[in-house]
């Protein structure tokens, strides 16, 4: 079985600076590869080259054995690959019902015409915010969200699209403690029991600890280490690079 994404010698310079540098890995279906190194590694950017917001200067992306290093963001959507943001998208004045059905137009190939009718969407996007916890808070506008609430519109934003490969970047981010575990939940089951493919940046291991697969360590733009998260952490380079600290 081909992996569903193929990474070969990928690199992104730009204004002279090499960013990401001959990063080369094969993800197979169902795999949840979790990215973790040291901030300006280049682990968004990474992401932004394989979702394609950035063009790759060198080497080339493959997705279910097609190369689409040369694909606009919206066609690699169509074929499946969907991202979150390390900073929240979302407007604050709109609901919640209504960012998801934007979200789902958009993905129907439609614009993000506030306009159109909502009638169409309301069982496509009941199901959707049934599904990250958001269904009593569908009225409400996003600039009322908690951080926790925020990043569930997120995914419910992605998840309307129905991608197959979800880039998560650091959805963790700006969470409180106490909405940590019911997010991380939701995630390990968009994984376990919908079988999708996942990819996440995150800086908290004990998050990453019972969800990854494997870990991918970035370092100065490079792939230090891919492995499981047992073998990463017993790593003597990956602990170096860490200068010490505890991962
Ligand atoms: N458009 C750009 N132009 C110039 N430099 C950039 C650009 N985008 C990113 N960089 C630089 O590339 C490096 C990697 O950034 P990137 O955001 O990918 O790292 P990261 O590992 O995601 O960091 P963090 O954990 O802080 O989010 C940083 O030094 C950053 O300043």
């Amino acid at each position: 079985m081909a992996p569903v994404l193929r990474l070969l010698d990928l690199g992104w310079s730009v204004g002279g600076a090499t960013i990401v540098e001959d990063v080369s890995f094969a993800v197979d279906e169902g795999e949840f590869l979790a990215f973790i190194g040291p901030n300006g590694a280049g682990k968004t950017s990474l992401f932004n080259l394989i979702s394609g917001l950035v063009p790759a200067s060198r080497g080339s992306i493959g997705l279910d054995g097609t190369d689409i290093t040369a694909e606009s963001v919206p066609a690699r959507a169509r074929r499946g690959l969907g991202r979150t943001f390390q900073t929240s998208s979302l407007w604050p004045a709109m609901t919640v019902a209504d960012h998801v059905r934007l979200a789902a137009q958009a993905a129907d190939g439609g614009s993000y015409r506030i306009w159109r009718r909502a009638r169409p969407y309301a069982d496509r996007v009941g199901r959707v915010l049934e599904r990250t916890g958001l269904a009593d808070r569908a009225g409400a506008v996003a600039g009322s969200l908690s951080h926790g609430e925020k990043r569930k519109l997120e995914l419910a934003v992605l998840l309307v699209g129905e991608p197959r490969l979800m880039l998560l970047d650091e959805p963790m981010a700006g969470v409180s403690a106490e909405e940590v575990p019911a997010l991380t939940a939701l995630i390990r089951s968009l994984h376990r029991d919908e079988g999708r493919t996942v990819l996440m940046v995150e800086h908290h291991m004990d998050v990453l600890l019972g969800l990854a697969d494997r870990l991918a360590v970035m370092h100065h733009g490079t792939l230090l280490a891919l492995d499981t998260p047992a073998a990463v952490m017993a790593d003597t380079t990956v602990q170096q690079a860490y200068l010490g600290e505890a991962l």
